[in-house]
């Protein structure tokens, strides 16, 4: 069986700059999702034209948007990279600008060309669980992320609060610690 061997990491986008380039369908589409998990994300977006929905969402957050054309010189102090425009030569253009200055890129929908690929993402309080397809469906990362959203329970974040509670009160070394929370939350997983 293929394998998805793509290693996930839990960014936190508020203390990374990212750069959206384009400002279309894809671009919103990336926007929404990024910021529906990480709503304090600092990004840049560079477009000659953004839609209505884009403008709305960027007031919303920390989003600026810059109305030009790609320029490499707009690569300066970003992290994570994001190539939206429906220009595949602009597009594989930053891909290039991105590896030359070793900055992680994404172009959009086109995987030959992603670094990382973004996934489907469910938020309950303090749990986030991420879904990748490895790049072969993201139709099914989506329904995945639905079928998750609607089976994880809203008060898993209690439980998740509450053993970070009980984890401050338990006394020894660090073994025993272990111990007792595994003792604890046995039962979670038996059958
Ligand atoms: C998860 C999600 C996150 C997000 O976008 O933030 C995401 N795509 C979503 C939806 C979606 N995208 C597309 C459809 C239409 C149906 C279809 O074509 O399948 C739908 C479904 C819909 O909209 O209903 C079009 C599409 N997307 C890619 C290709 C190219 C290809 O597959 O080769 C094409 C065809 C373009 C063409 O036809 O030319 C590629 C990528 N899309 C990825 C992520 C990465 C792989 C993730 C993984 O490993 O599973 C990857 C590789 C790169 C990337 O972009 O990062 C988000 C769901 C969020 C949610 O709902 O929670
Ligand atoms: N919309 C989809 O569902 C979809 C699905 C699969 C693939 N794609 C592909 O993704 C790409 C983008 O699609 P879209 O629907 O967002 O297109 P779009 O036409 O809505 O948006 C393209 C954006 O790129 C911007 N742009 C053009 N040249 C630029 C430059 N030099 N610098 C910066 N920005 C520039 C435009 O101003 C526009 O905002 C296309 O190649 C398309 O074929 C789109």
């Amino acid at each position: 069986m293929e394998r998805n061997n793509l290693y996930p990491i839990f960014l936190k986008a508020k203390n990374l700059n990212f750069l959206i380039i384009g400002g279309g369908f894809v671009a919103e589409e990336k926007l929404t999702f990024l910021l529906k998990s990480s709503p304090h994300a600092k990004v840049t977006m560079v477009s000659p034209m953004f839609r209505e929905g884009t403008i709305a969402l960027a007031k919303k957050g920390c989003v600026t948007l810059v109305k030009d054309s790609y320029q490499k010189k707009y690569l300066q102090g970003r992290h994570i990279v994001i190539a939206t425009t429906d220009i595949q030569e602009i597009n594989i253009q930053v891909w290039k600008d991105c590896r030359a200055e070793a900055k992680l890129v994404n172009v959009a929908d086109n995987p030959p060309y992603c670094d990382f690929y973004m996934g489907g993402i469910v938020t309950k309080g303090n749990v986030k669980i991420a879904i990748s397809t490895n790049g072969k469906s993201p139709t099914t990362a989506k329904r995945l992320r639905q079928f998750f959203e609607d089976v994880i329970p809203d008060n898993i974040d209690d439980l998740v609060k509450n053993l970070n509670e009980y984890r401050k009160t338990i006394k020894g070394n660090f073994e025993e610690k272990v111990e007792k929370l595994n003792e604890f939350t046995k039962s979670l997983v038996e059958k």
